[in-house]
Parts: structure tokens; C-alpha cells; sequence
């Protein structure tokens, strides 16, 4: 059986409907793959589960450790959804908790550093599901304390479950179809790329990816097909 690592963005999973075109990517593939589905937080401010939401729940005082604990609720409660969803659908699904997901970091709380990644409780689960969800933007010390990889930070885990498993591409779906030389929420002409190296799309400076995914698929060879949730085309492809 195949082996493939998918990852849908707070704005493609923030409610029931736009959830839908999410099952429908993870159906067409899970006839020929087991999947990875790594999922942000369900939506944007003022959602009421998103990352934003969550921090504004929270005092200016608490800590680092302490927020970081506080905003990690977003991506636990979206796997525990979004498996229910799939259980409900008849999928054979598992959601794991971060404490399973086998990135360890250090302790800087709100932009962590990758130490190491074990796989171990993945496969296993890979063994026994069909799709296994995990969260993104979490990691973990080696001493068991929750630590986040930077706003935006769940490409970057898509790509550390894409290179945990030994896979040299990863899908990273959107609400827009693809990379565009301008934002084209922002900007109606904007033209579609079908293809950027690494570097390009690091100098693009534009927010669609995070600039550490793109960074660490670089260094270990991923590539990247950035596509639309809600679109069939094909989206941009970047490799070198
Ligand atoms: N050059 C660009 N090409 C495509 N999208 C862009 C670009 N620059 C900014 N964006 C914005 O990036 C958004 C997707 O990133 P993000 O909001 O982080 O989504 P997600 O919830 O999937 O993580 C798009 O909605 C789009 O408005
Ligand atoms: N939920 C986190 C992590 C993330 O990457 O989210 P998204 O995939 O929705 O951009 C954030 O908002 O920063």
C-alpha cells in the first residue's frame, strides 16, 4: 500500500461544509494509500476553535510554556473532529495526540527547534489505520512539555511526518488552488505558478507556506505540491 502525508490549513477545515471538500481529497486517495492527515486549527479569529480564538482566551501574562499549552488545544481538538468525522463516515481513522507524534523539540515554546523524530507510534498506527490524524504546529521536549513550531508552523510539521516516513513528497492544501505571483484574494490578476524551485518560493516572501517547510524541504529533497481544497486543479509543484 501506498504511503501519502496530506495537510489542510484552519481555513479549509473551519466549518462542516468546507470540511466536506477536505473527505473528498482523503477519499479519492485512501482507495490506493494509507494517509497521514496532518490538521491546523479549525478556522481563523473569531472561530471559536482557532488559534487566535484560543490565544485571546488567555492572559498577556501567562508564559510561554502556558500559552503554548493554550494554543496547541486547537489542532488536539481539530484531529479529535476531524477523526470523528471520518469515523462517521466509515473510514477506519485514529487521531494520535501530540505526545504520539514523535517530533521532539527544544523549549522555546512559540517557534521550536526540531531536535530529533521518531516514527515509531506513526507506523504503528499506519499498521492498524487507514488514516492517521495528527495535529500540526505541536511539538514536544524530550521531558514532555508542549512547544509550537511558529504561527503557521503546520506545513512545517507536514513535511517532518512527509521526511519521518521516509517520503519524498507531500500534499499542502489551501483555500486557493495554487502559488500566484501576488496574493489572489488580494489581487484579481494575479498569475498561477505550475512550477517554483525552492529558492523561488522562498523569495517570494508570501505567506501560503511557511518558510521553514520550504526551508527543510530543500535541505532534505520533499517536494511540495501546494493545491486547492476546493479546487480539482492542479496547483503549483516546488522542488529544485
Ligand atoms: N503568492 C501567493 N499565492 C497564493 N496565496 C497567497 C499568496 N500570498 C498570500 N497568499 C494567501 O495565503 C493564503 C493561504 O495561507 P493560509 O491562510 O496560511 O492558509 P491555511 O489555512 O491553508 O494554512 C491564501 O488564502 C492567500 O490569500
Ligand atoms: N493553527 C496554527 C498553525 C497553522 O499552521 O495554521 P494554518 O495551517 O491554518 O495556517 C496557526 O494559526 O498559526
Amino acid at each position: 500500500m501506498n504511503l501519502k502525508v496530506m495537510k489542510f490549513g484552519g481555513t479549509s477545515l473551519r466549518s462542516e461544509a468546507t470540511r466536506k471538500y477536505v473527505y473528498r481529497h482523503i477519499l479519492e486517495y485512501q482507495k490506493t494509500h494509507k494517509i497521514v492527515l496532518v490538521v491546523s486549527a479549525m478556522g481563523r479569529y473569531p472561530d471559536a476553535y482557532a488559534t487566535d480564538t484560543l490565544l485571546s482566551l488567555g492572559s498577556e501574562y501567562l508564559s510561554k510554556e502556558e500559552k503554548a499549552r493554550l494554543v496547541s488545544m486547537g489542532e488536539q481538538l481539530s484531529t479529535l473532529k476531524v477523526c470523528s468525522e471520518l469515523l462517521d463516515m466509515g473510514i477506519h481513522a485514529h487521531a494520535l495526540s501530540f505526545f504520539e507524534a514523535g517530533i521532539f523539540s527544544d523549549d522555546h515554546y512559540d517557534y521550536a527547534k526540531v531536535l530529533r523524530l521518531d516514527g515509531t507510534k506513526v507506523k504503528q498506527a499506519l499498521a492498524n489505520y487507514d488514516v492517521v490524524v495528527v495535529g500540526g504546529f505541536i511539538s514536544m521536549t524530550p521531558q514532555g512539555h508542549i512547544t509550537t513550531l511558529g504561527r503557521g508552523g503546520s506545513d512545517y510539521s507536514a513535511v517532518l511526518f512527509a521526511d519521518m516516513l521516509d517520503l519524498k513528497e507531500v500534499d499542502i492544501y489551501t483555500d486557493v488552488d495554487g502559488v500566484y505571483d501576488n496574493d489572489p484574494k488580494l489581487n484579481s490578476y494575479a498569475i498561477k505558478y505550475d512550477k517554483l524551485t525552492y529558492d523561488e518560493m522562498l523569495n517570494m516572501k508570501s505567506r501560503v507556506l511557511h518558510d521553514r517547510s520550504v526551508e527543510y524541504a530543500k535541505e532534505h529533497g520533499i517536494r511540495i505540491y501546494l493545491k486547492g481544497t476546493f479546487s480539482g486543479s492542479q496547483g503549483t509543484v516546488i522542488d529544485a
